[in-house]
């Protein structure tokens, strides 16, 4: 499979964000395949005993790093013909049981949290040394309770003590299983991570989560890897908020199906609820774990309306939005999005239970803060938050620290408040390349 787009994409000047002076933005978007799906099933199928196909996958910088990851231990990834709208279907050749590596394999995880958390445990079933290391960004995201639970799985991994990247993996082939407990308050990946590989562990793991910092946040993205597990005929049970079996078995080739990115649908639906117009994001599944489901719960709250109808979940957006004050602990990762409307909105926000944002792929509620403030924003940083208080806002740059999720935030500002451009919007592309060109022809369609 081809390695195209694991270069860091940069954007040599700011993007001007389409503002819609005042009119509203209407239209329908098809948003690609979800990241956290795609990357899953993309894990399950270099584990599965015979080969598998993933259909309608992302095709981005993070499942790009993924496929990478994975050929670079031994699976073989190729693209299958007839593309669809956003790419290629794929087939997966699964790793040789037991394989032995030619040589040291060296990972690029880029800063994509689900290569650098799920492939090191993936590393430990192969025989031989594996080496991790990304972006400079990557470099201060936590990694230490994967360390954690893989040494006590009784792997050899080497690291330079702090928690982070870079550190190596020297894998004998097998991994034993048991009982291990690991503080997972920092990321729901650490969780995920181990209990992808245990379905090729000699025994069943119970994994547990003890912390001072916490319950485990984005808790439907661990309900998401049980469920890819249990479709697949695996033995995967939640015990409890903080406890999780899963037991060895050989998984049959996959033939998957990937849900859309209702994360990424965020900002088209944004740009409806901040323009008073009417967007529809077809293919929403009737029954998803992706955070991005929340949707449907949040967008109501700042006084939009939405709907499902026939597979179609559209948003109305109102003509002031409303104020929040919302616990998105269970979906962070929309909280940028969220941050964008509530600086738009008339009445003051109170985001909560998103202190873990410290470490994804930026410092995003600092990252947030910043640039909002800069545009003359109101905001301040809690505990494990941000307050957003009314303010009027004027243009600027917005820039992205390398975080899809901070570009499109900055684009959804551009709607409504002209002559705000994103620093390299190219960033988009680690989870939706497209991003540019969809928001231009959702943006141009509105009369
Ligand atoms: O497992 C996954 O696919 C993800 C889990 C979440 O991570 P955190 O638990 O670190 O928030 C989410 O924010 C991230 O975008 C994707
Ligand atoms: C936190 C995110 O990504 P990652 O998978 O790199 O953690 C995200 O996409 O919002």
């Amino acid at each position: 499979m081809t390695r195209s787009g694991l270069s860091h994409p940069r954007d040599p000047a700011p993007w001007p964000a389409p503002s819609t002076h005042g009119s509203p933005v209407s239209g329908t978007v098809a948003v690609p395949g979800s990241k956290s799906l795609t990357n899953r099933y993309l894990v399950l199928a270099a584990l599965a005993a015979g080969p598998s196909v993933v259909r309608k996958p992302l095709h981005s910088r993070d499942s790009s790093l993924m496929i990478a990851a994975l050929e670079d231990l031994g699976a073989v990834i190729t693209p299958l013909p007839d593309p669809g709208p956003f790419g290629p279907d794929l087939r997966v050749q699964p790793l040789p049981l037991r394989h032995p590596l030619d040589g040291a394999a060296r990972v690029d995880c880029g800063l994509a949290g689900t290569v650098m958390r799920f492939v090191p445990p993936v590393a430990a079933l192969c025989s031989g040394t594996a080496e991790f290391d990304g972006d400079a960004a990557a470099r201060v995201r936590p990694m230490g309770p994967v360390v954690h639970g893989l040494r006590q799985l009784g792997v050899h991994v080497v690291d330079e003590g702090r928690g982070t990247l870079p550190l190596s993996v020297v894998g004998t082939g097998s991994v034993t299983g048991g009982t291990v407990t690991i503080d997972a308050s920092g990321s729901s990946q650490f969780v995920s991570a181990l209990l992808l590989s245990a379905v090729r562990f000699e025994s069943p793991l119970t994994l547990r989560h003890e912390g001072t910092g916490g319950g485990v946040p984005s808790l439907p993205h661990v309900d998401m890897t049980l469920e890819v597990l249990r479709a697949a005929g695996v033995d995967a049970r939640r015990v409890s908020e903080r406890e999780w079996r899963v037991s060895p078995c050989a998984v049959p080739g996959l033939d998957v199906t990937v849900e859309p990115d209702l994360s990424n649908a965020g900002p088209f639906l944004a740009a409806a609820a901040v323009t008073g117009g009417t967007v529809g994001i077809p293919d929403w599944p009737a029954r998803t774990t992706q955070g991005g489901d929340q949707w449907r719960h949040i967008l109501p709250r700042f006084g939009a309306d939405v709907s499902l109808h026939n597979g179609t979940f559209t948003v109305a957006g109102p003509r002031e939005l409303r104020g929040v004050d919302l616990d998105l602990s269970e979906a962070g990762e929309l909280a940028p999005t969220v941050a964008a409307l509530c600086a738009l909105a008339t009445g003051p926000s109170r985001l909560r239970g998103i202190a873990h944002l410290r470490g994804h792929e930026t410092d995003r509620l600092a990252a947030l803060r910043s640039e909002l403030n800069a545009l003359g924003g109101d905001v301040r940083e809690t505990a494990d938050g941000l307050v957003i208080s009314p303010a009027p806002l004027r243009g600027g740059v917005f820039h992205s620290y390398h975080d899809h999720r901070m570009a499109t935030a900055g684009a959804i500002l551009g709607l409504r408040v002209p002559g705000i451009s994103v620093e390299n919007i190219a960033t988009t592309a680690k989870t939706l390349p497209e991003f540019p060109r969809l928001w231009a022809e959702l943006v141009n369609a509105r009369d």
